[in-house]
């Protein structure tokens, strides 16, 4: 397992050229599995995630490759899968396994899928996916740890998922894909009422409507979908957008230790809500098309915020701005609505010397001058990026432990940041 050393206190610049989004990637690889032509993903991230989805892909029959030539281009051909189970041992290291179930259902007709089960973050059932599922007529059974879900049968004797209405309880992003890929195949109209609006859908909308799909209101709150009688491969393949959760990890790390850097293949208009924040925070932040430029020097002004969904401020943002306002002036105050553990980072955070206060949901963060770099374990994944960030700011050494977790959501995050002049490196623990 290895470990992060970074010696922190050196001031970032230069530029960073921002990967595709791993919560694109991942339900985008999996809609591959709608069609039996080969489907070319472009910008494809190297992450854990992704090579642990080409895995389950792979273990279905699919071929998926990486071209050799260009390595963020990875060709998945669904047509020789050869089974719809989803097993244990590989829905267990990822829980956007779970992004299979519609899609195999709607194709097949029937699926197999393992209970991907809670994680460090929360507890995460899965209820609404298998609600909207069973309101297009599937029949699931739950039972020894899997989903057995089967379409019901239509006139022509196929197996095949009916339009339907479906309302989720709350929004929900995994919910929303999968329900959005069983609807493509399905009889007649489906009509996604309280849909997640992350940017990630509509990017999964557009690659479904390239292979055929008819969909609208993608990126709002209401997704009506005509289901079709089969998709064909997106013609120039799709590109997947820039990670914008990578890229507000970037923003963060620059905001706490200074600098100027302009990040590339990046897309402001994603991320409103944490660009706001970091310019309340007296950071400047200028932008184009396809590139934001942070510049930021002295100690940043602590903010308050919330998290919610899209176009709100992320979760998956939390714990990298709480870095920021461990260091900042002034005392911030933070409320987590989306997942009900994700703190775990501020017990480690304080092991830096942060002033940290939880009382349930919130946080109240009061910045210190200096942190001091420690020994630090990461529990999930944005909790390993607001450990680095703290350990950039934090005066010696900071050791970040069990980074399998960074691995999982950021494309070579070290590499990237060495060369904008940190001074981290990789060893082996
Ligand atoms: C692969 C991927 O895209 N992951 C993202 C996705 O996760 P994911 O799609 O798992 O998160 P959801 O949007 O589904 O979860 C939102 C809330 O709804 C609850 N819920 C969800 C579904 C369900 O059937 N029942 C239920 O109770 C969850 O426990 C959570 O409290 O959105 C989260 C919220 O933006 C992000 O943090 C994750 O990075
Ligand atoms: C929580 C996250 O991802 P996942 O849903 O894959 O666990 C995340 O990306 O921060």
């Amino acid at each position: 397992m290895d470990k992060l050393i970074i010696r922190g206190g050196r001031t970032l610049s230069g530029e960073v050229l921002i990967s595709g989004a791993k919560n694109a990637a991942l339900p985008e690889l999996c809609a591959a599995l709608l069609s039996a032509e080969p489907v070319t993903l472009n910008n494809v991230p190297r992450l854990q995630d992704v090579s642990t989805t080409l895995k389950l892909l792979r273990h279905m029959g699919a071929t998926a490759e990486r071209d050799a030539a260009q390595e963020d281009r990875v060709v998945i051909n669904a047509g020789p899968v050869n089974t719809t189970v989803a097993p244990y041992e590989l829905v267990k290291t990822m829980r956007a396994s779970i992004l299979v179930l519609g899609p195999l259902l709607a194709r097949f007709g029937s699926a197999t899928v393992s209970l991907p089960g809670g994680c460090a973050i929360g507890s995460r059932p899965v209820d609404q996916h298998i609600k909207g599922l069973q309101a297009m007529g599937a029949e699931i059974v739950v039972e020894h740890g899997y989903i057995q879900a089967l379409a019901p049968m239509n006139a022509a004797g196929q197996r095949r998922l009916r339009g339907a209405r479906i309302t989720t309880d709350m929004v929900t992003v995994t919910g929303t894909e999968n329900l959005l890929m069983a609807a493509v195949l399905a009889e007649g109209e489906t009509i996604l009422e309280n849909a997640a609006q992350e940017p990630e859908i509509p990017d999964l909308a557009e690659m479904l409507i390239a292979m055929g799909a008819k969909i609208e209101g993608h990126g709002t709150h209401r997704i009506r979908v005509q289901g079709v009688e089969r998709l064909h491969a997106p013609v120039n393949g799709h590109r997947i957008i820039p990670d914008r959760i990578e890229t507000g990890t970037f923003l963060c790390a620059v905001a706490a230790t200074g600098g100027d850097v302009t990040l590339r293949s990046a897309r402001a208009d994603h991320l409103d809500a944490v660009i706001d924040k970091l310019t309340e925070a007296g950071v400047t932040i200028t932008s184009g098309d396809d590139w934001i430029r942070v510049q930021a020097s002295g100690r940043p002004k602590a903010i308050s915020f919330r998290t919610s969904e899209y176009p709100a401020f992320p979760t998956d943002m939390q714990a990298q701005f709480m870095a920021v306002n461990c260091v900042a002036e002034g005392t911030a105050k933070i409320s987590e609505t989306i997942f009900e553990n994700r703190f775990m980072h501020v017990n480690e955070l304080i092991r830096l010397g942060a002033k940290i206060d939880v009382d349930g949901h919130t946080a109240v963060v009061t910045g210190v001058q200096r942190l001091s770099g420690a020994t630090v374990m990461a529990t999930d994944l944005r909790a390993s990026a607001s450990l680095v960030i703290a350990g950039l700011v934090a005066d010696g050494d900071t050791a970040v432990d069990r980074i399998y977790h960074l691995d999982r959501g950021y494309d070579r995050m070290e590499a990237k940041l060495r060369a904008i002049g940190a001074d981290i490196e990789r060893v082996p623990a």
